[in-house]
């Protein structure tokens, strides 16, 4: 699976600790930035991953900011982006199995760094269910139609 990762400054540390531990099980994870805790804007990191997820280049997605809030917002104003901002191991498995999430938002100050490994390996290693969810899902997509300038 291969994986792409962003963060801005206050997700920066998290983002290092969840690249390695993916890194250490095997899978092809891209960085795409922040480098440094120097201060900076999430949007364009959010950007910056979000489309190259919905290009198909990557799998999945996850993304880091000191809440995990403006980064998730973010992330969801790009079409074919449905990303998920959680805190706890039930969230995590749910929100693959109802809503096929594609994108993980974190908060780098808001979770534990355990908490936070927990919470990834559940989302990467869950099946999204289909059935009901999938027209769901499906409605979720005509919104995005019925606002889309192109
Ligand atoms: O939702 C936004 C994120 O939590 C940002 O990481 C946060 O707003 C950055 O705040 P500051 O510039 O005060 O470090």
């Amino acid at each position: 699976m291969r994986i792409a990762i962003g963060s801005d400054h206050g997700g920066y540390e998290l983002k290092e600790i969840v690249k390695k531990h993916l890194q250490e099980k095997g899978l092809d994870v891209t960085d795409f930035g922040t480098n440094t805790t120097d201060s900076c804007d999430y949007p364009r990191f959010a950007l910056a991953v979000s489309e190259a997820v919905a290009a198909g280049d990557y799998e999945r997605g996850i993304l880091i900011c000191g809440t995990g809030i403006g980064i998730s917002i973010a992330a969801n104003k790009v079409p074919g982006i449905r990303c998920a901002l959680v805190s706890d191991c039930f969230s995590a498995k749910a929100t693959r199995q109802h809503n096929d999430t594609n994108l993980l938002a974190l908060g780098g100050r808001v979770v534990g760094q355990g908490l936070a490994l927990e919470i990834v390996d559940i989302w990467l290693n869950t099946e999204f269910e289909g059935g009901r969810h999938s027209k769901r899902v499906d409605l979720i997509s005509e919104i995005e139609k019925k606002y889309s300038k192109e």
